[in-house]
């Protein structure tokens, strides 16, 4: 069993932490949040309105008041957006409340998996691959500092990164629970 209250998941844009948090939540029988939808569902307002009205600023201060809440909760799985650790107060309340999956990914796999999206504004760049890649250099230390497990997924089949993440936690809770138990 998760030692963790609950299971949160973070990793850059296009990682896959609401697709596969979303399946992993289901075969936890775990309910499961988004907090890109939480925020437009607090704001009534989709998360490109929010950056043209507000700015990033804006959508930061509502990002963080919206995990706030959200940390609060027992038994949940949460995927992230990918600029959620950004803020510090974020990460503390992120590694204080749950198991933290990192989902890693490559600028290759995010600029395939994300060519044809148009929802997420800090893509809408001239040149995509720079933008990715000054992002990774400033958040990827950030994703490091508070996972407690990191997965390279190493296939671009949704099911099959959902069963090698569901494998990793069930040995590292097994293990807790055993190491509990002594
Ligand atoms: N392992 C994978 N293999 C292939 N495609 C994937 C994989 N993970 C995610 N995708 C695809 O990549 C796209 C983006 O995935 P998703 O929305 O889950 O990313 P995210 O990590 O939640 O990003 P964001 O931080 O922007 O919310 C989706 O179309 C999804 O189907
Ligand atoms: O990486 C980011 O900063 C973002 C990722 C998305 O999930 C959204 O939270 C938003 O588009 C910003
Ligand atoms: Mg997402």
């Amino acid at each position: 069993m998760n030692p963790a209250p609950n299971l949160f998941l973070i990793g850059p844009m296009g990682a896959g932490k609401t697709t596969i948090g979303r399946r992993v939540a289901e075969h936890l029988s775990l309910p499961f949040h988004d907090l890109d939808h939480v925020i437009e569902e607090h704001t009534g307002a989709t998360i490109p309105l929010i950056f043209e009205v507000e700015g990033e600023a804006g959508f930061r201060r509502r990002e963080r008041a919206c995990l706030a809440d959200m940390v609060a909760l027992d038994g949940i799985v949460l995927a992230t957006g990918g600029g959620a650790v950004l803020d510090a107060g974020n990460r503390a309340l992120l590694a204080a409340r749950g198991f933290v999956v990192y989902l890693e990914t490559t600028v290759e796999q995010q600029l395939a998996r994300l060519a044809r999206d148009r929802k997420r504004p800090l893509l809408a760049a001239p040149d995509r691959r720079e933008r990715l890649e000054a992002m990774a250099l400033v958040r990827n230390p950030l994703y490091r500092e508070i996972a407690d497990l990191r997965l390279v997924a190493s296939s671009e089949h949704v099911p099959q990164v959902t069963v090698e993440l569901l494998h990793e936690l069930e040995r590292i809770w097994r293990r807790t629970d055993t190491t509990a138990a002594a």
